[in-house]
């Protein structure tokens, strides 16, 4: 059963032309999916689709586990460059905020709330800055930071958009590994552009340029590729194999 449905959604910012067109999504228990797609294609934006963020037309379901809200159920990574570091918190104190509705930032936590917030912490390699305020933290603290608050409410569904900006490459292999066990217990949506990298921890892949296209394979053919409106640059990293395939024309 799906734990999120989206059917016929479609989203705007303004009168111009569609950022999501017609899209049907189901989300399963277990899902490791791969978002990938051009810039301004629209990824970000279905990821905040899903979460209900944003207006749109047409259904995003949620199942009874998921609830009404998605609150607590759904556990999100932004993009780092959409954080205001100038406000006067902890790492801490961020982390324990991924208990609190969105709408809230402060709150009563229990010692079993902090101990758990020092254990993702820990989990992350960053325990030993758990007081320090976010403004002098680095890209990557800042990433880490959001990831154990993504984490704290032990969500159904993890999304993260561009987990591994920012990362330096040791963590971003720990990243993979820490992903990989999560997804016994939680669907994981992740957002990249680096298709070679993505693919080799990904279970499908959803390409996304207007329209959606879900394959589930973490293997993308050049016949799916024409889904794509643009040509296709594929990344390879260490083992990765990489493919080069010809640019097409629609
Ligand atoms: N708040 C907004 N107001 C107006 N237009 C927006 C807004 N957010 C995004 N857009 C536009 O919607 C389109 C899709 O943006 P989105 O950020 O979803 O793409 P993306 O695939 O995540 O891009 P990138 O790979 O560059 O992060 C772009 O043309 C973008 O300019």
């Amino acid at each position: 059963m799906s734990l999120i449905s989206l059917k016929d959604v479609s989203v705007g910012y303004d009168d111009r032309q569609k950022v999501l067109d017609h899209v049907n999504l189901d989300i399963l228990p277990n899902d490791f999916i791969g978002v990938i797609g051009p810039n301004g294609g629209g990824k970000t934006t279905l990821v905040k689709t899903i979460l209900k963020a944003l207006p749109y037309s047409g259904e995003v379901q949620y199942s009874p586990v998921i609830g009404s809200d998605g609150y607590r159920a759904i556990g999100y990574l932004p993009q780092v460059s959409d954080i205001d570091k100038s406000f006067p918190i902890s790492v801490c104190e961020v982390v324990l905020s991924g208990l609190q509705a969105r709408k809230r930032l402060f709150g009563r936590y229990s010692a079993a709330d902090k101990a758990k917030a020092l254990q993702l912490l820990d989990l992350c390699g960053i325990e030993s800055i758990a007081r320090r305020p976010i403004g002098e933290l680095s890209g990557g603290q800042l990433q880490r930071t959001l990831l154990c608050r993504a984490l704290i409410s032990d969500p159904k569904v993890l999304i993260l958009d561009e987990p591994a900006n920012f990362v330096d490459n040791k963590f971003e292999k720990e990243l993979y590994a820490i992903l990989r066990q999560l997804n016994d217990r939680m669907a994981i949506i992740m957002v990249s552009h680096d298709l070679g990298t993505i693919t080799s921890h990904v279970k499908s892949i959803v390409c996304v340029n207007r329209h959606v296209h879900r394959h589930n394979s973490n293997v993308i053919t050049p016949e799916q590729l024409h889904n794509y409106d643009c040509p296709i640059q594929i990344v390879s990293h260490g083992t990765v194999p990489h493919t080069v395939l010809e640019e097409h024309a629609d």
